[in-house]
């Protein structure tokens, strides 16, 4: 059976940009303008030359190779022709390969928000088509409020989709402008355009309003659209647009929907999907979202141990596609919902080898429980997770031993007369035979700590060299003064490895000084590994 080609129009740098909180550079869009060429889209939306400084010189160059590069404007203002509307001519003669253009297909809207007639606004949608045709462009009517419009006054919302074929224009994209449009509804509606507008010219933009644009996007090519807009992770006006992101390996993945039609996305492509989420959150300077749909860092993660003990047999028990065909991996947790399974998978992602039936195990899962209990978590703190799992499995090597420690905090007047506040750490170790005794001075009782210790660690003083503290997080748990504390250090060294430890305690210094340790004692890990692995 042959299959449909289905176009995928991406508006993160349109739509996107009408986001809340988000504000694109000229290096921002030429940045994510190279994302989405490599994602495979048909159509990059870049702009709105003419509207600000950014996308006028946005457009000054064809910022594409492949995809389709479009600049977005609404149709020529009344009283004037759209020869003569600076709007219009801006985009006709920026360097974008097609033009697609706003319109109003809601009968009350035009009235209201143009104060203009219906018959003058149908006339310049299509003076506008035919200008923009006439200077080369390959031209897109998005006809805002469509559904609306067309459940207000289905007449006229139908006129502005034949007007614009009519004029010239390559597709007619129904908007789902307010996002309130059910799938159904959807589905329905563009059943009923289809009979004066043929499928491969029909487009959907839809907006998440009701958390249903990806929803209403593929009501849409069901009922017989081939194309589709949306953003990258969503992004967009008030909630949001169809995430393209969601969108994409649904269409690829799906046998629904990959059996009958084709995208210009194949497998390799859809492999850098994850990649390319993750990559435009950093641009925008923001954390992904862990629970977005085949991207998020949980997607394909698992606590449960009744999950855990299937995926180990077999992988699609308990996952809808392959986490590699989106880029994405497999993660089995640690915490108070594993099982013996969660345990095994875990410790085989650090090379430790143990047995389902070890009775190791059993005390082990017994032991990550009854932490969890206290205020531990084990989820967010892995390297913790490996440090108790070689005690409890009693291959942990004591690298060093904390005899004492003191941190001091003293406000006090200084010989100036000014008032300062001084803090001090004390540490005592045992390495070996040697007790070391280090001091420090640091910004806060941690810092102070941290000082002393890394001052003098005996033999291990140069394998500690790279380590770095780059984040802390405290946590009361249970409120008030007289809470537990849970403390969660973030270290990376020059590897470029990052790792998280976990400390406890109604005490903010010792629960900091229980992260810190153990910190350390993963570094030592790491080097004795690296020392075995040079030997080997
Ligand atoms: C549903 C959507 O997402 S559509 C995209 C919306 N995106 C944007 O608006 C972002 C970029 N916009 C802008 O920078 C500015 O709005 C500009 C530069 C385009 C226009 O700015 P201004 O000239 O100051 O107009 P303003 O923004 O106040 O109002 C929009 C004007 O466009 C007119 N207009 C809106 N849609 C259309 C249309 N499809 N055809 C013709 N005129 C239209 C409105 O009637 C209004 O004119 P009026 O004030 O004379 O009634
Ligand atoms: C054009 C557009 O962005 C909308 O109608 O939502």
């Amino acid at each position: 059976m042959s299959k449909d080609r289905l176009y995928l129009f991406d508006t993160t740098l349109r739509d996107g940009a009408q986001t809340a909180g988000i504000e694109f550079s000229l290096e921002d869009k030429i940045s994510i303008a190279a994302l989405l060429e490599q994602l495979g889209v048909d159509y990059v939306e870049g702009g709105y030359p003419g509207a600000n400084p950014v996308d006028t010189e946005f457009f000054a160059d064809r910022r594409t190779r492949k995809a389709t590069f479009t600049a977005f404007g609404m149709t020529k203002r009344a009283g004037r022709s759209a020869a003569n509307d600076p709007g219009v001519q801006a985009i006709v003669n920026s360097k974008a390969d097609a033009a697609c253009f706003v319109a109003k297909a809601w009968d009350y809207q035009v009235e209201l928000a143009l104060g203009s007639t219906t018959d003058e606004h149908l006339e310049g949608l299509a003076d506008t088509v035919r200008v923009a045709a006439k200077a080369g462009k390959e031209v897109l009517i998005d006809l805002e409020h469509f559904f609306d419009g067309f459940k207000a006054n289905h007449a006229y919302a139908l006129a502005c989709a034949e007007t614009a074929i009519a004029a010239g224009a390559r597709w007619v994209v129904l908007c789902d402008t307010n996002g309130g449009t059910m799938p159904s509804e959807v589905g329905a509606i563009v059943k009923e355009v289809l009979a004066v507008v043929p499928g491969d010219r029909l487009g959907i933009h839809a907006h998440d309003d009701t958390g249903q644009a990806v929803a209403n996007s593929l009501a849409a090519v069901e009922a017989g659209v081939r194309q589709v807009q949306g953003t990258l992770n969503g992004i967009g006006e008030r909630c949001g647009n169809a995430n393209l992101v969601t969108l994409i390996p649904t269409l690829v993945l799906k046998p629904h929907f990959a059996q009958r039609f084709e995208t210009g996305i194949d497998a390799t492509r859809l492999e850098r999907l994850t990649h390319i989420s993750r990559a435009f959150d950093d641009r925008l300077n923001r954390a992904p979202a862990r629970q977005a749909p085949y991207v998020g860092a949980s997607a394909f993660a698992t606590k449960a141990g009744i999950h855990a003990s299937a995926l180990a047999k077999d992988s699609s028990t308990y996952e809808h596609v392959p986490p590699e065909s989106v880029g994405n991996e497999r993660s089995v947790m640690v915490s108070q919902q594993a099982g013996k399974s969660n345990l095994v998978t875990a410790l085989a992602r650090h090379g430790i080898a143990v047995a389902k039936d070890d009775p190791r195990l059993e005390k082990l899962l017994a032991t990550v429980k009854e932490r969890e209990a206290r205020g531990y978590s084990y989820d967010g703190a892995e390297a913790s997770f490996v440090i108790l799992a070689r005690n409890v499995l009693g291959t942990l090597p004591e690298f060093f031993a904390v005899e004492s420690y003191r941190a001091s905090v003293e406000r006090r007047h200084n010989a100036r007369g000014d008032l300062v506040t001084v803090t001090e750490a004390v540490v005592k170790i045992r390495v070996g035979e040697d007790l070391l005794m280090s001091v420090a001075e640091g910004n806060g009782p941690v810092n102070a700590l941290d000082l002393a210790m890394r001052k003098d660690l005996g033999k291990y003083s140069a394998e500690i060299g790279d380590l770095e503290l780059v984040d802390f997080k405290v946590r009361i748990l249970d409120g008030g003064t007289g809470a537990v504390t849970r403390v969660l250090v973030e270290s990376r060294d020059d590897t470029g490895e990052r790792w998280y430890t976990i400390g406890v305690s109604p005490n903010i210094i010792d629960a900091s000084f229980e992260a810190l340790y153990e910190s350390f004692t993963y570094k030592l890990l790491k080097a004795e590994a690296a020392r075995a692995t040079t030997a080997a």
